[in-house]
């Protein structure tokens, strides 16, 4: 209750009057509705069904009034009465709900945007412990039921407003027997509690398999070449058919156990009436308006009942949702980056270094304190306008330390300047737009070509895009295609080879003209001719900006002004191509000769 009430003051916070206007506009609703109502009883009153008088103990003395009117006269006018405060009560519904849905819509669409802007401001250190599955589940389907929870309770706050307001006009008609309904009511509400916990049971049990369900299904697409090429088709749909009939048998479960309890509240509105007739008829002599008068507001009262019960057990069962979503706004907000703090509010301009970047005595673990360090004692220095490249065995720590030159991690200890100045979150944000990024496995969204590119320079006109491709050796291949720039490339650039998509990662990095180039192993998985393309990309690069290449192959960094070596988290050799490879013993030179031995 304490989860669904957090959401429901941001709903407040965010729909302010509107809901509350929303909430006395269905009291009065629900008002109109019982006087409605009322008006019949001197409709039946006139048809001589019951004799209302004798039914209850109130005084109806407008209706003595009225039979002093002549009958054609009276009749007219209650009618007419009745038909206009049912018309009213309809267009006020009518108005109750449009506003209640436009009240849900926004808040469900300012709910996703504060959940994923929390989410994208998140460090990077966050996201490498979490499973991306697992996120889209809690920004999609978690988070719709949430959206539903929060629904709900906007219909339990209604129903219970009409019930306590259909309550009074009952007990205004008999006290004694509103008495007896809600003895009964409250009864059965104690009878069916653990109905609501179970459904919260339930409720866990939806959310891990949706969890389950979601990452499954996201891998095996990710993985879906590995599939078919290792024929693992039917192990992928066993999996799925167990899944999908844990799914089944616990969603049967629920629809059972909501059930059970609609019906025990039925028979037992049934049980009730017959019981209490039977007793008032047999034993008390009640007349018959007298029991009419029972049923009517048995009728009225417990389907109110019943559907504040269901009401509730389909809210428990949406709780571990709320669970899920207040626990990752909270990990978000623990692993929140600073905010940029720009001096007018508007994002600062990207920086163009000048002197170089430099690491002081870095050290960095990605656990806890007794962990052994990925990198120690790393002091380098990366002259701006000039080719760096970092070189070492698979595992040495090179990805960490681009991370952490890139501000996207920090250092345990020491620090990363920036033309002598501490990377701070003052000038963070600045000297992350003025960074181009290629990673080995390149990311392209699933749109044209040019949409591509312009996701990251927005203005970028004909001749700059072009620039860019020729810049990065991609010119040729994109002029070839029937539609050119504006091809679309699929999910990930997928209809595209490893090479142009590459190629393209590159050209979209460069398109800003960034102060600093990151290739983070980009030519790693490249053939002899594309690397080659890379190469004479980075080539006409050289000189216009800061350039720093991780590369396995080494002969993508022949050029490099500045060669590093990292092993096992340390710096371990320094200076140009030629001067390593001819440094006895060194890791560079064993590096070189595995490379060598494997060309031969
Ligand atoms: N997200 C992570 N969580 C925990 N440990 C990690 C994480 N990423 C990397 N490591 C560990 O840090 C060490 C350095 O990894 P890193 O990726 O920086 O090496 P690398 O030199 O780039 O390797 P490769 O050339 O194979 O990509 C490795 O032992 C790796 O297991």
């Amino acid at each position: 209750m304490k989860l669904i009430l957090h959401y429901m003051k941001r709903l407040y916070a965010y729909s302010g009057a509107a809901l509350t206007i929303n909430l006395l506009g269905m009291v009065f609703s629900s008002l109109l509705e019982s006087a409605g109502i009322l008006l019949l009883i001197p409709m039946i009153s006139m048809s001589g069904i019951l004799s209302v008088q004798q039914a209850t103990s109130y005084d109806f003395r407008w209706l003595k009034e009225l039979q002093a009117m002549p009958q054609a006269w009276a009749l007219t006018l209650i009618l007419t009465l009745y038909v206009l405060i049912v018309f009213g009560q309809n267009l006020i519904q009518r108005q109750i709900m449009i506003r209640n849905v436009e009240i849900q819509q926004i808040f469900s669409r300012k709910l996703r945007s504060e959940i994923y802007s929390t989410l994208l401001a998140s460090k990077w250190s966050f996201f490498l412990k979490k499973r991306k599955s697992d996120l889209i589940n809690l920004l999609t389907i978690e988070l719709a039921r949430v959206i539903s929870g929060i629904n709900l309770f906007l219909q339990l706050v209604t129903s219970s407003l009409f019930t306590l307001i259909q309550i009074v006009f009952a007990f205004w008609l008999s006290p004694s027997m509103t008495m007896f309904v809600l003895g009964c009511g409250t009864l059965l509400a104690l009878f069916s509690r653990h109905y609501i916990h179970k459904a919260k049971l339930l409720g866990n049990q939806t959310s891990v398999l949706s969890q389950s369900y979601l990452a499954g299904i996201t891998d095996q697409l990710n993985g879906i070449k590995d599939i078919k090429s290792n024929n693992l088709e039917d192990s992928r749909l066993n999996w799925l058919h167990s899944l999908t009939k844990g799914m089944m048998h616990e969603q049967m479960e629920y629809i059972r156990l909501r059930m059970n309890s609609q019906l025990l509240y039925k028979i037992s509105s049934a049980l009730l009436i017959a019981g209490f007739v039977f007793i008032s008829f047999r034993f008390f002599h009640a007349s018959g308006p007298q029991l009419l008068l029972v049923i009517l507001i048995f009728a009225r009262l417990w389907p109110r009942f019943t559907s504040i019960q269901s009401n509730l057990e389909q809210m428990a069962a949406t709780v571990p949702a709320f669970k899920a979503m207040i626990n990752l706004q909270q990990e978000c907000t623990e692993a929140a980056e600073p905010r940029e703090k720009g001096m007018d509010g508007s994002p600062s301009a990207p920086l163009r270094l000048k002197h170089g970047l430099t690491c002081n005595n870095v050290y960095f673990r990605y656990h806890s304190a007794e962990s052994a360090h990925t990198l120690q004692e790393v002091n380098l220095f990366i002259p701006a306008n000039r080719m760096t490249a970092f070189v070492g065995r698979s595992g040495a720590g090179k990805s960490t330390l681009i991370d952490l030159l890139m501000g996207l991690m920090q250092p345990e200890s020491g620090q990363i300047l920036i033309d002598g100045e501490p990377l701070t979150t003052s000038n963070l944000f600045a000297f992350r737009r003025s960074i181009g990024y290629v990673a080995q496995d390149p990311f392209l969204y699933n749109a044209s070509i040019r949409e591509n590119l312009l996701m990251i320079q927005p203005g970028a006109g004909e001749d700059q895009l072009w620039e860019a491709l020729e810049f990065a050796s991609s010119a040729d291949f994109v002029r070839a295609l029937p539609l050119g720039l504006d091809t679309l490339i699929g999910d990930r650039g997928i209809r595209l080879s490893g090479g142009e998509r590459q190629r393209l990662v590159l050209a979209r990095a460069i398109i800003s003209k960034p102060s600093v180039l990151v290739l983070d192993e980009a030519t790693s998985a490249l053939d002899t001719e594309n690397e080659k393309k890379i190469q004479q990309a980075l080539e006409r690069l050289k000189g216009t900006m800061t350039i720093i290449v991780v590369a396995h192959r080494l002969s993508t960094i022949r050029h490099a002004d500045q060669v590093i070596v990292i092993d096992q988290g340390k710096v371990v050799q320094r200076g140009g191509f030629n001067q390593l490879a001819a440094e006895r013993g060194g890791i560079f030179g064993h590096l070189l000769d595995n490379q060598k031995e494997a060309i031969v």
